[in-house]
């Protein structure tokens, strides 16, 4: 099934849930959509513009995130990375353009907070285990298949050893790597992680890399906003936002050149370019 929304979709202008750690997106209205249409293989924004209370941030936004791929999106502090993240999972309402996702669940977002109360005695099985309330629904029984899908999880980001320790008592790290898993195990055909790697040790940086491409083998288009160019230029497929507009997209080869780099960072100012 594909998913589309648009200007006249549901749901506020410009506003991002506040403070949700992984957060399956809302239910996309579906405006015109052919069923019997074969899956999209990407996720499409076309001339997308979002903001935040009347203040643009993304100005038509153009780009293709293929499924089967790991996306990353670069960019300067402010260039709007997180919005558009916002946008395709369908928290940030665009103004207008279009997205298309190609999924039949919603895109799975994973950002940096939690967004549970630090005083809620949930540990971090329960954490995970939400992953696939997103799929089941909340009041259905998880089954024996949901539950190896957790333990595995777990094992995969490495905190198969913290399960039953609340998630209050856990470093930023090690939190960071449960949201994570909690993300996986929606199998989304679209999993967005908005800078998963931010502040993380080597060991738990190779585990959400491994997990990223792991869940694009998979078919998904794993999408991951990053400061970090190195790792981006290990993705597959690379967009480079700078002031809310894609400056470049294409293979991180081509994407990340010293030159557009500098561009779009200023660097060029620096360097007397
Ligand atoms: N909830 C919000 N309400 C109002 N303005 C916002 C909100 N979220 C982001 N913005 C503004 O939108 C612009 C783009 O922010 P965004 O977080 O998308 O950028 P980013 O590229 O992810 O930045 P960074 O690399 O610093 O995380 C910024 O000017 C920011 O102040």
């Amino acid at each position: 099934m594909t998913q589309t929304t648009n200007d006249t979709g549901a749901g506020p202008p410009g506003r991002r849930t506040p403070d949700a750690g992984v957060r399956a997106g809302p239910a996309l209205p579906s405006h015109g959509t052919d069923t019997t249409a074969p899956e999209p293989a990407e996720v499409a924004l076309d001339e997308v513009s979002a903001g935040y209370d009347g203040t643009t941030v993304l100005h038509g936004v153009t780009a293709r995130l293929p499924r089967g791929a790991v996306t990353a999106i670069v960019g300067p502090n402010g260039a709007g990375k997180s919005t558009m993240v916002g946008v395709i999972a369908g928290v940030v309402r665009p103004d207008s353009g279009r997205v298309t996702t190609p999924t039949a669940t919603r895109p799975a977002l994973v950002v940096q907070q939690s967004g549970l109360p630090e005083q809620l005695p949930i540990t971090v099985r329960d954490v995970v285990r939400m992953g696939r309330w997103a799929r089941r629904g909340p009041w259905r029984r998880l089954r024996r298949d949901d539950h190896r899908l957790v333990e595995d999880a777990l094992d995969h980001l490495g905190i198969a050893h913290l399960a039953r320790r609340r998630l209050s008592t856990l470093s930023g790290g090690q939190r960071q790597r449960a949201l994570v898993a909690q993300g996986l195990v929606q199998h989304s055909e679209v999993l967005l992680l908005d800078e998963p790697a931010a502040g993380l040790d080597v060991a738990a940086q190779d585990a959400i890399a491994a997990a990223l491409h792991s869940a694009a083998a998979d078919g998904t288009a794993a999408v991951h906003v990053t400061h970090d160019l190195a790792d981006a230029d290990r993705a597959d497929h690379c967009v480079l936002l700078a002031g809310g507009r894609v400056l470049a997209e294409g293979p991180p080869a081509d994407v990340l050149t010293h030159e557009v780099v500098d561009h779009a960072w200023g660097l060029d100012r620096y360097r007397g370019r």
